[in-house]
């Protein structure tokens, strides 16, 4: 087996038999969403792989539960390396510009000032927001704002990257660099899951994953 062969069926990401359901109300009225029934997901080293499936399908709470923020009522999830995580809304502080918030993530992600410098630099340029640097997160546009939650989550160059459809905002040359910044990530090694409501993506990704049912089914 050749090296990319050996590195390509190396899994940094496994979870197995993840069950969700959601329960509200107080006896009699309770009601049980059951959201994700046994769902299994592998991602290898290198793989961009595509979650996609019908509104309320249950890929959010999926990627919740991946990164730990939600617990799963049942199932496992392994994680070889660090983990990086994009969620729809931004987790991010009004008052502090773009500048702060890569330093306080630095700091967070235990990176030495010349790492964070070094990374904050490149993401900047990757992105095109170096202008936005001193601005105020309150007074970003949307599209500014999405680029800022990104370039948070791949400050420290996490082995898998977890996206919750990263590009809402996007104008078509961010959308573009997204995905060049998306495939030097595949040539690195690193991995990235990508919730996606855009059929036209389909073929950008090396699988694609449906929920459906509360299953995890490969489309193609
Ligand atoms: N905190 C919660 N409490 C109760 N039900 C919830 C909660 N979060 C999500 N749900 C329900 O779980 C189901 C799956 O929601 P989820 O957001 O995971 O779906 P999704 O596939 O990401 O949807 P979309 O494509 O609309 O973003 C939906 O029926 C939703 O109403």
């Amino acid at each position: 087996m050749s090296l990319d062969n050996a590195s390509a069926v190396v899994p940094v990401l496994e979870a197995r038999g993840i069950s969700k359901t959601y329960r509200q109300g107080v006896w009699p009225f309770r009601k049980r969403n059951q959201v994700l029934d046994g769902v299994d997901l592998t991602l290898h080293r290198g793989e961009i792989i595509g979650l996609v499936g019908e509104n309320g399908s249950g890929k959010s709470t999926l990627m919740q539960i991946l990164v730990g923020e939600l617990a799963a009522d049942a199932g496992s999830i392994d994680l070889r390396g660090s983990l990086g995580y994009c969620p729809q809304g931004p987790i991010v502080f009004d008052r502090l510009t773009c500048d702060e918030h890569f330093e306080l993530y630095g700091v967070a992600y235990e990176l030495t000032r010349e790492e964070r410098v070094r990374e904050q630099q490149r993401l900047y340029d990757d992105l095109d927001f170096k202008r936005y640097a001193d601005t105020r997160v309150d007074r970003l546009s949307g599209g500014t704002l999405a680029k800022l939650n990104l370039a948070l989550a791949l400050l420290a160059d996490p082995a898998v990257l977890l996206l919750d459809e990263p590009y809402a905002g996007f104008d078509w040359d961010t959308y573009l660099r997204f995905w060049d910044l998306v495939g030097r990530r595949r040539e690195a090694g690193r991995s990235v899951l990508v919730i996606s409501h855009f059929i036209a993506d389909e073929q950008r990704f090396d699988r694609v994953v449906e929920l459906h049912d509360g299953k995890a089914t490969e489309k193609r």
